[in-house]
């Protein structure tokens, strides 16, 4: 065991090569340089949110002008990343790692985030399996099924998301206290393949999750520079992607590349977390309470106006602009509805390409010719980067235009169950499940809570006038678990994980107090 390093689990066999001492010294020095700096960060969150309570509105930084305006580039983009037309996306489990491999996607963006419960047994094998799948000898087969699972030509190119910021690792504990999950995800993959990669031509690439400003950009270029040293790597081996999913990184996309303009090979739109985000950051505020959560498109024009920033932005710094995830799913038991799922689609993805995405993200390996189709008609050539929209102006009003709709009942029983029914999922071990023919995940989920939320907080009323309070929402709830309990039956309902879901729905859903992340008091029960 590393000096200092604590492992509060128990350790299944083969796990001692993934938390092999040198592994664990490595992620317990980026801990104990980087850890302070992290928990500074935070606090200055909470500082700005006290800011937004108070009438605050956002804003392009004055102080930062000179970068805005500075004549610069990120570094030039690997060569495998030159074509990402499109991007699958799923959870580090084994079977889905080799599927995703084998998609047809140019890229596979493994998910410690977004979609995947950290509990300690998915995080570990996560990292066995992406080893495993660089090394090329990962395998599997499916003891429900007996289908067998190998890698196949082509190979997507893998890209790595670790999980953000605000979460704490809690199994592993660095001179006495939980270290950053951020740094312990990104950490061991570097540790474990960053060499293998490089000397096959590709990299240590990364998505960077949930940044809310440039100063936690600058955080993760400090870590990788030192992260490079520690291994003796060449500096700028690591290549990543960030994400812009708060509405206040939205303000400093040009900071946020220029922080890592040795590391960035493009931005993406997380349009899901962003709407959360704007719900999160303007939850005190009576004007910006939205409607539906259905009813906020890519088509709103405050979120039309923001991925259109990010695309010029990215293009002017010689970056890629990444489109993101339409939640609809292939569905397998209704062919009219299944074509509707995959127009959905289609027409998501034609607006990225014609306003000058650089590709794309799908949930299912069904939906890569889909994407791949629209893409290679509309983008003949690798990328179009070179594509500059001088012709795009966004102003600070643009990203912070509330989208007018209304508050349907139906619109409430939908964020309460399939709030309540993702949570319980998450709880079992599953952060990426398909409800209603949609993907839901841990972003898509906090947007079902956060609005009830609001609704709550702000007193909003449903479209017939009637007030959305604690008892209605509590009238609404015993209802649908009611009509889910015989949808599901009986015994899989009471052998769930309910009661505990509809008690951290609630919590995370009814004012006063708004809980950051719902995946923080859901950690608790998972660790
Ligand atoms: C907001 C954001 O952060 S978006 C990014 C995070 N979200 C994601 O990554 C979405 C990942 N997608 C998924 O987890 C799944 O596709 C779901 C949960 C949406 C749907 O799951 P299911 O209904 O179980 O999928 P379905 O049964 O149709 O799967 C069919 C096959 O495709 C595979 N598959 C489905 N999605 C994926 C995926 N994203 N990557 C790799 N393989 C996949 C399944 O493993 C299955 O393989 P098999 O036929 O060999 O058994
Ligand atoms: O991570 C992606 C998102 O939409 O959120
Ligand atoms: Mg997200």
């Amino acid at each position: 065991m590393a000096q200092g390093v604590t492992i509060r689990a128990a350790l299944a066999g083969g796990d001692e090569d993934i938390l092999s001492p040198d592994a664990l010294a490595f992620v317990a020095a980026l801990e104990r340089r980087f850890g302070v700096v992290r928990l500074q960060l935070l606090a200055r969150r909470e500082e700005v949110q006290a800011g937004l309570d108070r009438g605050r509105r956002p804003g392009f930084l004055a102080e930062t002008d000179h970068i805005r305006h500075g004549n610069w580039r990120v570094a030039p983009v690997p060569v495998d990343l030159q074509d990402r037309r499109v991007e699958i996306t799923g959870p580090v489990e084994r079977k889905m790692v080799i599927n995703a491999l084998n998609s047809g996607a140019n890229v596979f963006m493994a998910d410690f985030e977004d979609s995947l419960t950290p509990t300690w047994r998915n995080l570990i094998d996560g990292q066995v399996n992406l080893r495993d799948a660089i090394a090329g000898s990962i395998t599997y087969e499916d003891p429900q099924t007996g289908k067998s699972y190998a890698l196949e030509q082509p190979r997507a190119v893998l890209v790595v998301r670790p999980r953000g910021w605000h979460l704490e690792e809690a199994h592993v504990r660095v001179d006495g206290r939980a270290m950053s999950a951020a740094l312990f995800d990104f950490g061991l993959y570097l540790f474990h393949n960053a060499r293998t990669l490089l000397d096959a031509g590709s990299g240590p690439y990364f998505y960077l999750p949930k940044l809310e400003s440039h100063l936690e950009a600058k955080l993760w270029a400090d870590v990788f520079t030192i992260a490079e040293q520690l291994l003796g790597l060449p500096h700028g081996s690591i290549r990543v992607t960030v994400l812009i999913e708060t509405i206040l990184a939205a303000f400093e996309m040009e900071e946020i590349l220029y922080q890592l303009r040795d590391y960035a090979a493009g931005l993406n739109c997380g349009r899901w977390d962003y709407i959360f985000s704007f719900i999160k950051k303007f939850r005190n505020r009576s004007d910006c309470v939205l409607p539906d959560r259905n009813g906020i498109t890519m088509a709103a024009p405050f979120l039309h106006a923001y991925s259109r920033l990010l695309i010029k932005t990215c293009h002017r710094r010689g970056a890629h602009a990444i489109g993101g995830m339409a939640s609809f799913i292939p569905v397998k038991t209704d062919a009219a509805l299944n074509e509707a799922a995959i127009e959905r689609v289609r027409a998501d993805k034609l607006r990225e390409v014609g306003d000058g995405h650089d590709g794309t993200w799908v949930a299912h390996p069904g939906l890569v010719d889909v994407a791949k189709a629209v893409f290679d008609e509309h983008m003949p050539g690798a990328n179009q980067v070179a594509t500059i929209r001088d012709e795009v102006h966004v102003t600070a009003a643009d990203l912070l235009a509330v989208p007018a709709g209304e508050i349907s009942e139906e619109g409430l029983r939908n964020n309460l169950r399939v709030g309540i029914q993702y949570i319980e999922a998450w709880l079992g071990g599953l952060g990426c499940v398909p409800l209603y023919n949609l993907m839901e995940d841990a972003a898509t989920a906090e947007i079902c809570r956060s609005q009830v939320w609001q609704w709550l907080k702000h007193k909003a009323r449903l479209a017939d006038g009637r007030p959305i309070n604690e008892m209605l929402v509590g009238e609404l709830i015993d209802d649908e678990m009611t009509k889910l309990r015989t949808a599901l039956g009986v015994k899989r309902f009471d052998e769930g994980h309910f009661t505990a879901a509809i008690a951290l729905f609630r919590q995370v859903a009814t004012p006063p107090e708004f809980i950051d992340f719902l995946t923080l008091p859901a950690y608790d029960r998972v660790v």
